[in-house]
């Protein structure tokens, strides 16, 4: 593939004191404007695969870029570039932060910790709320939200960072399946727009509206890695999930 926008050449990543790598020797190259699926049995190794593209695991051998940085050695620069909603995040009911605020908390990376908002961090935060359809909870305090409202405010506040890749891990577990559709769609959008979508799942079920990458893994390693249209995707991450159990 020209200039992937992820690549993994051969990566093999543990974490602290675990006794033997997690993932082992992946090969993965990814598209700009990719929507990519990643499946397989729990403890396959899907979080750390997305835990490695972040940086935030140690590297045994290989490497890894995202956007053309080394995610070891240029790890803030390329974080600016990246949105990471990770899974099963549950916001305490007392936070005292409102939605909006969650969402301008996205923007501080860009905004510098000492800078005030302004009209385009705003205007950021309006396109984002509209994207996820939450305008109305705007002003609503996040704790007090359910969990499929606070999975779409996660969403929404990586998403006003701009990024370039967003990583999302079990997006659609608090969603009902209409929510799940409509969720799948809005990624879907976000992709067709140019920013590569990765989504780990075990149990995919939405239908998306194009083409997906399917990446299943199994015991740390890579068992699939194909481009299929819409209509086969559930079909191919069900059939290589159980594949790869038998
Ligand atoms: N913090 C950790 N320290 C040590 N080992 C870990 C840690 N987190 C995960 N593991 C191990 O790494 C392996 C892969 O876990 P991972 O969470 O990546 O799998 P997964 O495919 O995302 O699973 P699930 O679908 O259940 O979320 C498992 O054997 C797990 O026990």
């Amino acid at each position: 593939m020209d200039d992937p926008i992820i690549q993994m050449n051969s990566v093999t990543t543990t974490y602290e004191g675990a006794a033997h790598p997690v993932i082992h020797d992946i090969d993965l190259a990814i598209g700009k404007g990719e929507f990519v699926i990643v499946g397989g049995p729990n403890g396959a190794g899907k979080t750390t695969l997305l835990e490695t593209i972040a940086g935030l695991l140690p590297i045994i051998s290989g490497s890894v870029t995202v956007c053309g940085l080394d995610v070891m050695k240029s790890g803030p620069e390329m974080r600016k570039k990246l949105g990471y909603v990770i899974q099963n995040f549950d916001f305490d009911p007392y936070t005292p932060f409102t939605v909006e605020e969650v969402l301008l908390i996205g923007r501080y990376g860009l905004l510098g910790f000492f800078r005030r908002p302004g009209t385009e961090d705003f205007a950021a935060v309006d396109r984002s709320l509209e994207q996820m359809g939450i305008t109305d909870l705007r002003k609503k305090h996040i704790g007090k939200l359910s969990g499929g409202q606070q999975q779409k405010v996660l969403i929404a506040h990586n998403l006003t960072k701009n990024p370039d890749v967003l990583l999302l891990d079990e997006p659609f577990s608090n969603l009902d399946l209409a929510t799940r559709e409509h969720v799948c769609d809005i990624l879907c959008d976000v992709a067709d727009a140019g920013i590569t979508v990765v989504i780990v799942s075990h149990a995919f079920d939405a239908l998306p509206k194009r083409d997906v990458r399917v990446v299943v893994m199994k015991g740390g390693s890579v068992v699939l890695n194909k481009i299929v249209p819409s209509e086969q995707v559930q079909e191919t991450v069900r059939q290589s999930s159980e594949d790869s159990n038998a």
